[in-house]
């Protein structure tokens, strides 16, 4: 009999964010607010003789477009609970480009690994190890604790033990756009770049999701991180009215309102989203 443990953690938009530098991992992370979209990571798990992970991508329709081997911060996990597994992490949106994938994975492969080995982590457990993993590898900071539950997600404090988390439930669709990958270690590594991040971060916390919009935008201009590609789509959306920011880190851009897949769809291929109304979880365990 082969067990499988099966889980899934939906994406993170971060429309904006501040570096909150603790002295250990669990007190480091990020303020700010963004998206939880209920794309994300798709994990399953079974026992092995040492430690595999398989990330694999997959279109609109679930056929495999690519597939690589090996993702540090996901064997990571495996080390720091002593377990040995096969991890098979599935995604439809892009790597590296905005979407917290790194912090998805993380999630649903800690979660599958303790409904698998049987280890008793929680939901806070699990939690506090995922984040820790982000915090160490540099894949991430605020996007762990933004994935715990749904919504417009607001932090107040780093971390996923203690923070302040306020979360903004909506039925809108967001439209993204992703013209490729901007390395999160090349800028939460930078203290240049993270001056001028911290210079553009908005104090309070959005009201409401066109709230979220302006405050997004009034930081990706600041923050000096929007690109030449990232500039004309936002421009197009300014021209026709559309609430449009960039996303965090990627070089993308978020639109939501009457027009914002049209108006995105002349830069490239657009992802519909909705909100997530829920976090990370366990789909289910399985024995074959
Ligand atoms: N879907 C995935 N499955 C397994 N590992 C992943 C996945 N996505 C990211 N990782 C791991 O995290 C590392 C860093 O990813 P990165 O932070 O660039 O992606 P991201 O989280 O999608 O981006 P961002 O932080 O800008 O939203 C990757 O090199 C890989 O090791
Ligand atoms: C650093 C970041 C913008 C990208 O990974 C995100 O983790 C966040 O909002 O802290």
């Amino acid at each position: 009999m082969v067990r499988t443990a099966v889980a899934f953690c939906p994406g993170h938009i971060s429309g904006y964010f501040k570096k909150v530098a603790g002295e250990t991992p669990e007190t480091t992370g990020s303020l700010g607010a963004g998206i939880v979209v209920d794309e994300g990571v798709r994990v399953t798990a079974s026992a092995a003789d040492r430690p595999c992970v398989v990330i694999r991508q997959v279109d609109g329709r679930g056929r495999t477009l690519s597939e690589s081997t090996g993702a540090p911060p996901v064997e990571y996990l495996m080390t720091e609970l002593g377990v040995a597994a096969r991890v098979e992490t599935t995604c439809h949106l892009p790597i590296g480009s905005g979407f917290g994938l790194s912090a998805a994975a993380l999630l649903a492969s800690a979660t599958a690994l303790d409904a698998l080995f049987d280890l008793g982590l929680g939901r806070e457990g699990v939690a506090a190890l995922a984040h820790r993993a982000e915090v160490v590898h540099n894949t991430g900071l605020g996007d762990v604790a933004a994935c715990q539950g749904g919504g417009v997600v607001c932090r107040e404090g780093p971390g996923t033990a203690g923070a302040r988390i306020t979360r903004v439930m909506t039925d809108e669709t967001v439209h993204a756009l992703s013209f490729g990958p901007l390395p999160t270690p090349e800028v939460i590594g930078s203290p240049e770049q993270l001056a001028r991040v911290a210079a553009a971060f908005p104090p309070e916390c959005p009201r409401d999701f066109a709230e979220f919009f302006s405050f997004s935008r009034a930081f990706a201009e600041k923050s000096g991180l929007v690109r030449p590609e990232v500039r004309a789509a936002l421009d197009a959306c300014d021209e026709a009215g559309v609430p449009a920011s960039m996303t965090m880190l990627g070089l993308g851009v978020f639109a939501a309102g009457e027009g914002a897949g049209e108006v995105l769809a002349g830069f490239g291929d657009v992802y519909p989203l909705s909100v997530a109304e829920e976090g990370f979880r366990l789909v289910e365990v399985r024995e074959s």
